[in-house]
């Protein structure tokens, strides 16, 4: 098989949907997940290129691992419930540093998933309103569902995170996406959209030449001269 050329990964909180974006994506369906453990890749074809794609778990026990995820990746894709706005808070708490290991240039997208719950909720709140008008004022002061405009805000720190200039990156509005894996709105917008900024990277890492990594696996031990010194 060959290597891959670039390499996406998903990270965020367990639940947010990390593996069905992937599976609905991939196979175009949405089937039961369990949660993941450890971690596990696709490998799409784009154009002539061959990206994995890396499925991280996000329970606490495997958080050690994401770091080793990360190593080396071109894009990473940062995942939240839209209707769990602690799940936005943990990606700048938890994730984040996992990123370190990325390579400098890397991509970041910032993904609210899980829309189509939001969209229900609202749905029948309006229904509940229409009923008994009276009862609007009761509506929680507690915002229930993240805004958009809270992940860009994230995107932003980010970038400042990573002592990247704003005008050299990209804008907060491409990178910031609200999906449903259930439904597949904006899942393969996502992915692509990421894909064709991954191939220019791609192509400059291939003009830069090879990078210069140690390959253990071709390893052979030195052969030792009769005085005992590497030959
Ligand atoms: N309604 C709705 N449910 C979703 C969506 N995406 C995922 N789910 C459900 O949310 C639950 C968790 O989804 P997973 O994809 O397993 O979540 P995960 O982020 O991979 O979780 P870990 O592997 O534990 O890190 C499952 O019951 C999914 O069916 C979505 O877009 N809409
Ligand atoms: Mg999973």
């Amino acid at each position: 098989m060959r290597k891959p050329d670039g390499k996406i990964v998903l990270l965020g909180d367990m639940n947010v949907g990390k593996t069905s974006l992937l599976q609905r994506y991939m196979e175009r369906r949405f089937p039961d997940t369990v949660s993941t453990v450890g971690g596990a890749f696709y490998l799409k074809q784009w154009r002539s290129y061959n990206i994995s794609i890396w499925d991280t778990a996000g329970r606490e026990q495997f958080h050690g691992l994401g770091s080793m995820y990360c190593r080396g990746a071109a894009a990473v894709i940062l995942t939240y419930d839209v209707n769990h706005p602690q799940s936005l808070v943990e990606l700048e708490d938890r994730f984040l540093g996992l990123t370190d290991t990325a390579n400098t240039d890397c991509l970041f997208a910032i993904v609210g998933n899980k829309v189509d719950l939001r969209e229900e909720g609202a749905a029948e709140s309006q229904e509940k309103e229409g009923h008994s008008p009276g009862t609007a004022g009761a509506s929680p002061k507690v915002p229930k569902h993240v805004r958009l405009e809270d992940a860009m805000a994230l995107y932003k720190k980010i970038l400042r995170y990573k002592m990247l200039d704003e005008k050299d990156a990209p804008a907060a509005e491409q990178m910031c996406f609200e999906t449903s894996a259930k439904t597949g709105h904006n899942v393969d917008l996502l992915f692509e959209t990421l894909f064709e900024m991954v191939v220019p990277m791609i192509l400059q890492q291939r003009a830069q030449g090879p990078v210069q990594t140690v390959d253990i696996s071709s390893y052979k031990p030195p052969r030792q001269t009769k005085a005992g010194c590497c030959a």
